[in-house]
């Protein structure tokens, strides 16, 4: 599929697949899904109709463990954690919007990690592209791209859910 024809049904589509593969594969347990605030949140309530899940939706806001935290200024946009109390022994599914750096999976894994020790933790994303910066990678995605340096993708939502694709330069910081 190329760039510009980037279908956010297709995308959807094919992520639920591949979920429902890592779920037989991984032989995962009563799955609990965990959403990252805040792209990633609307992709996860969306798997989690799909996949017909009971257990309340888990959402994590990770800029607390940022490891640019101290640089990100006096006011961040927080929003709340909303995990169940024991994530000792669970089978996770954590899913974020888009994988880039690697550098928001990370922080996130640390923040659950420091609820409990889940059984597995498979990593999800609607979206994987290029310019990884950590040895981290997602067991599931919608797609894979390749986008220029001075390029962004950055999914509008929730509703509807879109895709853009920006050029840095035409952005505010
Ligand atoms: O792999 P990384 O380099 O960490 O990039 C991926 C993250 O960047 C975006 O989040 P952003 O910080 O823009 O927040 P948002 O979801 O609230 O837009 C996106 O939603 C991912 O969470
Ligand atoms: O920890 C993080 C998360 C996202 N982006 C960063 O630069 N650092």
């Amino acid at each position: 599929m190329s760039i510009d024809s980037l279908n956010i049904d297709v995308l959807l589509d094919n992520l639920e697949l591949v979920i429902r593969q890592q779920i037989v594969e991984r032989k995962l347990q009563n799955p609990l899904l965990i959403g990252i605030h805040s792209g990633g949140a609307w992709i996860a309530r969306h798997m989690h109709l799909r996949l017909g899940i009971s257990e309340p939706l888990g959402l994590l806001d990770i800029t607390f463990y940022r490891d640019d935290f101290s640089q990100i200024g006096m006011h961040p946009k927080v929003r709340t954690s909303q995990l169940p109390p024991h994530l000792e022994g669970r089978d996770i599914i954590l899913i974020d919007d888009v994988f880039y750096s690697g550098r928001t999976s990370r922080a996130a894994l640390n923040e659950i990690f420091d609820y409990g020790r889940p059984n597995q933790v498979v990593l999800a994303v609607l979206i994987e592209r290029n310019g990884r910066q950590i040895p981290l990678q997602p067991d599931c995605r919608g797609i894979r791209i390749d986008l220029a340096e001075g390029q962004r993708i950055k999914l509008t939502g929730p509703d509807p859910l879109g895709i853009e694709i920006q050029d840095l330069a035409g952005v505010a910081a």
